[in-house]
């Protein structure tokens, strides 16, 4: 990995500040991330201010994820919250069977048995590009928060009342000022959590060739239907996909389409938080 990756720009530092302000008004919160990379899209920073009033960990995009994998993370993190819920907030499934898995939560059962006023007020936070806007576009039945595919969209906090007594304080994406850790920028990078071009697209391409081939070892060779794939040595297998694309030596741009399909599912169910590929929960 050559290039560094960072990206903490100035509204994130104010939007960090103004959540501590707002948590004394809500209720709980929806921390959400892309189930993809659960704990690697997880804000560190921002679990702490958070902690003081209930937190559910929401895995969005469960469509594009590797269910076994987001089993295990379930399982192993279910403790930390007080639940854990799964949402595909771009399809219209997601509002009856996310209210569901809310009110099977203990915590609001006993709201209801206190007889609790209607409306709740939960905190949305989540990094970039995970689908926070999307997901409260879907509660609200229209489209309030704006969506993009693309990172940073989002720059303000504000209220939005759904349909379901719940109101959301939506926030803008968050990052934290240093990643300690280069392989969990390079994943946010790859999910489409920081702006493209503050990213090396063959840094990236070549971190997600390694990964696949160790952990889903048939995904690239079967979506560019090449036979004879170097398996242990990405840069020949870069090479290989972009003349496979019709690409001469353009890796920048072969690079760049690899990205793009993994972001959309292309590769089949891939998660880049990976527990093993054995059937046990351990
Ligand atoms: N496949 C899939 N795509 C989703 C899902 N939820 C959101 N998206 C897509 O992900 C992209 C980002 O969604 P947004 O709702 O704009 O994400 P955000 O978290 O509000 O983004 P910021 O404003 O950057 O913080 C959009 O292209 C959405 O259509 C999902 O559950 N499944």
């Amino acid at each position: 990995m050559t290039q560094q990756i960072q990206w903490f720009p100035g509204h994130m530092a104010k939007t960090i500040r103004e959540i501590g302000e707002q948590m004394k008004l809500v209720d709980f919160s929806l921390e959400i991330v892309d189930a993809r990379a659960p704990q690697t899209t997880q804000n560190p920073q921002i679990m702490e201010m958070i902690a003081v009033k209930p937190v559910f960990l929401v895995l969005n995009k469960i469509d594009l994820a590797d269910p076994r994998q987001v089993t295990k993370f379930i399982n192993k993190n279910k403790d930390k919250f007080s639940g854990i819920l799964t949402t595909d907030a771009k399809m219209g499934v997601l509002s009856k069977d996310f209210l569901r898995q809310l009110k099977n939560n203990s915590f609001f059962a006993d709201l209801s048995k206190n007889n609790t006023a209607a409306n709740l007020k939960a905190l949305v936070v989540g990094t970039p590009n995970v689908g926070k806007s999307t997901f409260i576009n879907h509660l609200a039945g229209k489209n309030i928060a704006r969506t993009a595919n693309k990172p940073g969209v989002t720059h303000f906090l504000y209220w939005i009342r759904t349909r379901y007594n719940l109101v959301f304080l939506d926030t803008p994406g968050l990052l934290w000022p240093k990643f300690e850790d280069q392989e969990i920028a390079t994943k946010i990078g790859i999910l489409g959590g920081i702006k493209d071009n503050l990213l090396a697209s063959d840094d990236l391409a070549l971190w997600l060739i390694s990964f696949l081939q160790k952990n889903y070892p048939t995904a690239i060779a079967t979506r560019y239907k090449i036979s004879h794939f170097p398996l242990d040595n990405p840069i020949a297998a870069l090479m290989s996909i972009t003349s496979q694309l019709g690409l001469r030596q353009d890796f920048e741009s072969a690079s760049q389409r690899l990205i793009n399909d993994f972001r959309s599912g292309k590769f089949g169910l891939i998660s880049l938080d990976f527990y093993g590929d054995d059937y046990l929960d351990n």
